[in-house]
């Protein structure tokens, strides 16, 4: 099956003589929710750059689709219905003066009617949780704020791909927890799912597919596999996770049926008396 989103044989520089991209294969398939990880500086948002046709490679395809992404104006219209980029730093994206009005800007752009504008707006700040920031400017709120603000903009387009760089860098724990909370209903809903970050229990709890990437390649699988490789970590600049370890220790003990992110009270009243001490 075609994949949603085909990253093949792509190099990229931003500069002649230091490469990001160096050959880098990578697949989304459509349903997935994919964490892709790697140092900073590896290429994660230039990657997603890619995806999204802001920029364009040296060489090798990117695909949407099975469509290669072309960077003319009429594709790139098309291509926002198909793909969504929400950057890192939300004041790289939020420029109206009212919440309400950033969230409505794609849609207005789609060329759509007002009906459906109000409604994609309504059901986005709904999804998000803000509509209590609809009429308050943009640049007074908080960090998080702004995130969810982001993040409902690209929603409002009701995209098939959503990719969000670092979507979880600079919350707080709980907003950590509302902001997956809201991707897993996005997901649920039938969006494919790309994020990014440097979290590698992050990742392993949420992911069906991680990508890390290293020297401009991307190695791909499952979490369960690819988290536990220690070499590969340390390569990507990454700390050891404690969730496949934990998940690990579930599978001695004849527990697997637990999720290493049960809570810990859960997780000891689970575990064998010699386990608790
Ligand atoms: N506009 C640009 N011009 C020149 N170099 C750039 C530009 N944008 C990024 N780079 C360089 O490209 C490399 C990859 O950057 P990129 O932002 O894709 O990495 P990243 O994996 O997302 O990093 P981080 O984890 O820090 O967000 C870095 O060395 C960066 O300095």
């Amino acid at each position: 099956m075609t994949p949603l989103g085909r990253l093949a044989e792509v190099h990229f520089a931003y500069e002649p003589d230091r490469p990001v991209l160096r050959g880098a294969d990578l697949d989304i398939r459509r349903g997935v929710r994919l964490a892709v990880l790697g140092p900073n500086g590896g290429g994660k948002t230039t990657a997603f750059r890619l995806l999204a046709g802001t920029v364009a490679p040296d060489s090798g395809t990117v695909e949407v689709l099975g469509t290669p992404v072309s960077r003319s104006r009429r594709a790139l219209l098309e291509l926002r219905r198909r793909v969504q980029l929400v950057l890192q730093d939300p004041d790289d994206q939020l420029f109206a003066a009212t919440v309400a009005q950033d969230v409505s800007f794609g849609p207005i752009n789609l060329g759509l009617p007002r009906d459906e504008v109000r409604a994609r707006v309504d059901a986005a700040l709904t999804a998000l949780d803000i509509t209590d920031l609809a009429g308050r400017p943009p640049h007074l709120l908080s960090n998080g704020q702004k995130k969810r603000v982001t993040i409902a903009g690209a929603v409002a387009m009701r995209p098939d791909l959503l990719v969000l760089d670092e979507p979880t860098a600079g919350l707080d724990p709980a907003a950590v927890e509302a902001t997956l909370a809201t991707l897993a209903e996005l997901h649920a809903a039938g969006t494919t799912i790309v994020l990014s970050t440097h979290d590698v229990d992050l990742a392993h709890r949420w992911a069906d597919e991680v990508a890390v990437l290293v020297d401009g390649e991307f190695r791909a699988g499952a979490p369960d596999d690819l988290l536990v490789d220690e070499k590969l970590l340390a390569a990507a600049r990454l700390g050891p996770a404690w969730a496949p370890a934990v998940r690990a220790l579930l599978r001695r003990h004849g527990l697997e049926h637990l999720s290493p992110s049960v809570p810990g009270e859960a997780l000891r009243s689970a575990l064998p008396a010699d386990g608790r001490s």
